[in-house]
């Protein structure tokens, strides 16, 4: 499935780029990359690439514990958006991309600005189980957000992130089609694709949506 490349944010005034990634290196073609998502790279990853593939990281669980003040919120309201929490007993359900040839250093250089300056994220190489082929592991770049850099927020009650998500909007839309898109893709995912934090975080949404505007207001926000 081939993906042109379409948006790309105008970043505002920021530091230099971080330096290229070290790159795993896909055995089958030593040229290729692998890129896996776990949040809005999940639904619009906006590089081309040149395959992909639904599956999971194993040892990780995602949490809403970035914040966010360009895509999802703003300096005076940060959104917030996933990272990858180091969990022995976690896992991950996302879409590996696969980058070839110009893709490759095309793809890393747009997600450096998109994740990396704008987002905070660093580079980390994680083990990518294919839905379909779970035996044959792929070697896979992802983009996590640590403890140590100036956006991240950390935990709170699910109650309070889906507050804050309901109440933020940035540069890329509201916070809230952000989680429901997210939530999207894990129901396409099936059964054996569980995301109890995600789960939790949308159902207090859900019990807060009405109370926070009636539903015809409430689909305007996304
Ligand atoms: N690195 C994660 C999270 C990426 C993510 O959500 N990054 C934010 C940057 S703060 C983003 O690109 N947002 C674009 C959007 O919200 O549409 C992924 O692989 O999907």
């Amino acid at each position: 499935m081939k993906q042109e490349s379409t948006a790309q944010e105008t970043p505002p005034a920021s530091p230099p780029p971080s330096p290229p990634a070290q790159r795993p290196r896909d055995a089958s073609d030593p040229q290729a990359l692998w890129i896996f998502g776990y949040g809005s790279l999940v639904w619009r990853p906006d590089f081309a690439y040149s395959d992909s593939r639904v599956g999971f990281v194993r040892g990780y669980s995602r949490r809403f514990w970035q914040g966010d003040t360009f895509h999802r919120g703003s300096d005076k309201m940060p959104g917030r958006v996933v990272t990858l929490l180091e969990d022995h007993e976690g896992c991950t359900w996302g879409v590996a991309y696969q980058v070839q040839g110009e893709q490759v250093s095309e793809a890393l250089k747009y997600l450096n600005v998109r994740e990396a300056v704008l987002g905070g994220y660093d580079t980390k190489e994680v083990t990518f189980y294919p839905q379909d082929t779970p035996d044959q592991p792929l070697k896979a770049l992802a983009y996590v957000a640590t403890p140590q850099n100036p956006g991240y927020l950390g935990p709170a009650p699910e109650e309070a992130i889906a507050t804050q998500i309901l109440a933020c909007r940035g540069f890329s839309g509201h916070n809230l089609e952000y989680l429901l898109r997210l939530a999207d893709f894990m129901q396409l995912c099936g059964p054996q694709a569980q995301d109890e934090h995600l789960a939790a975080i949308v159902d207090a949404v859900g019990t807060m949506l009405p109370c926070f505007c009636p539903a015809e207001q409430a689909l305007a926000l996304v």
